[in-house]
């Protein structure tokens, strides 16, 4: 097993890069690429740590990006946000040691213990405590991209702390042109397309247009949603769906209010919390709160301290392993067809939906879409549609839900009558632009045009 020299240097120095100098003691977490475990650092006195093994051939972020996190994470300080004690590569794994957080992520403590969501003032707590590491994170730069309950992590006094910033990002880093563009309201943006379906924002999906911090309120306004619900809004449909959903019918915290009533089980919150949370979610990412401004909405007024948590939310809460080996259990019945009670089975296929599923550009174009769905997609003239236009004006549905019910085998000449009509509208739009620009005397030269044209 060959481990990374380079990278043990520039970390914390306290704890070895040695996967020998630990005891692996239980599993209590698996994600998209990574388990997780609880283990004692044998050098250490037996310190009781939790290590994240990343399968890298399997990762969305690539080694060198990791890296590059780590080592920017561990330039970082705060108490609210969990820094790894160190990292090294076994094999085609890699191992981030950190401290075990005993009650584990927000969204297993929801999961096992309040599938209908926390109270308020529980809300309050953990998510002021994310906003104090969102602001930190934001003021120096950073955004986390992938803000959700599974990466908000407890501890058995009550403390609360942001991980997992394996997909984080610097606005002020030039290395990636790739993923950043420059525009005109903020100087640089990042334009790649990461995090978790459920909780990225739409300019996120629309990544062209380049995002910045903004998109992590976005995903904490639906992290609140999450904590509040058990779930994210859209969760129930499949991710092509909900991200169609999002991008064309811009999707409000009065949609979820209503989805929540056809479910006859609508929850009472009051108004401070809709008012924070949907700021949150405003489609426009300008007039979205920032970090610090949200800290001082009046939902956060009135905090308690955090043996609040303790009391109301750790106790008589089953160990992390313990609900580790359920979920698992739960999961395998599921997916053999062979457990007894519905609601679990239910419950399982929920967890399995909500954090088995990472969105990236592949898989907009491979994502399975239901034949069912995609009829839904159709409008009642027989065109293929979703609502039509997002900000821009510009029809961006139409090709996807023209792709989903190619994957859906609708009638393929069908298809190709409703794709040419897309081709003409979107010539339609090329020369209302292109004309608008000429009124305003702003010409393109020619490669600028058509360089925007394919865009
Ligand atoms: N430091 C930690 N201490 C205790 N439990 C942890 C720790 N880190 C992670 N866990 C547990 O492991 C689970 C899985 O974590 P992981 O970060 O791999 O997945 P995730 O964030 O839910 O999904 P994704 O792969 O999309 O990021 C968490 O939900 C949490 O319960």
């Amino acid at each position: 097993m060959a481990h990374d020299g380079e990278w043990k240097r520039n970390e914390r120095p306290q704890f070895p890069a040695d996967p020998a100098s630990y005891k692996i003691l239980d599993e209590i977490g698996m994600g998209v690429s990574a388990t997780v475990y609880k283990a004692v650092c044998l050098p250490k006195d037996s310190a009781v740590v939790a290590i994240k093994s990343i399968d890298l051939d399997q990762s969305r972020a690539d080694f060198d990006t990791l890296r590059r996190e780590a080592k920017m994470m561990s330039l970082l300080s705060h108490p609210n946000i969990l820094n790894a004690h160190c990292s090294f590569t076994v094999g085609r794994r890699l191992w981030v040691v950190m401290p075990f957080m005993s009650a584990g992520s927000l969204q297993s403590i929801v999961t096992s213990s309040f599938p209908g969501g926390l109270s308020e003032p529980a809300i309050a707590m953990v998510l002021r405590n994310t906003l104090l590491a969102l602001s930190y994170l934001h003021n120096q730069g950073h955004l986390h991209r992938d803000v959700k309950a599974g990466n908000i992590l407890m501890d058995s006094n009550g403390s609360v702390k942001l991980a997992d910033f394996g997909v984080s990002a610097s606005i002020y880093e030039s290395h990636t042109s790739q993923g950043l563009s420059r525009s005109s309201s903020s100087p640089l943006m990042l334009t790649d397309v990461t995090g978790t379906l459920y909780w990225m924002a739409p300019e996120v999906i629309h990544s062209h247009r380049g995002y910045s911090f903004k998109a992590d309120i976005w995903s904490f306004g639906i992290t609140a949603l999450e904590l509040a619900h058990g779930r994210p809004p859209l969760s129930h449909l499949p991710p092509s769906k909900s991200l169609l959903m999002k991008i064309t019918k811009r999707f409000r915290f009065s949609d979820y209010e209503i989805e929540k009533h056809n479910d006859n089980s609508r929850k009472k919150f009051s108004k401070a919390f809709k008012d924070m949370v949907a700021s949150c979610l405003d489609q426009d990412p300008s007039r979205r709160p920032t970090a610090d401004k949200l800290l001082k909405h009046s939902f956060f007024r009135n905090c308690k301290g955090s043996e609040f948590l303790v009391r109301s939310v750790l106790l008589g809460l089953p160990c992390i392993e313990e609900r580790f080996r359920r979920s698992k259990a739960s999961a395998a019945s599921a997916v053999s067809g062979g457990g007894e009670d519905g609601d679990e089975v239910q419950e399982c296929k929920r967890e399995r939906r909500i954090s088995g599923w990472n969105f990236n550009e592949d898989m907009l174009e491979l994502d399975p879409v239901f034949p069912s769905e995609a009829v839904q997609l159709r409008t009642e003239s027989g065109e293929l549609s979703c609502g039509g236009t997002d900000e821009s004006g510009s029809n961006l549905s139409s090709p996807m839900a023209a792709a989903a019910a190619v994957e859906g085998h609708l009638d393929r000449e069908a298809m190709v009558g409703t794709l040419v009509v897309l081709r003409r509208s979107l010539e339609d739009e090329i020369q209302k632009v292109d004309y608008l620009i000429g009124l305003l005397g702003l010409g393109f030269g020619g490669e600028e045009t058509s360089k925007r044209e394919e865009e």
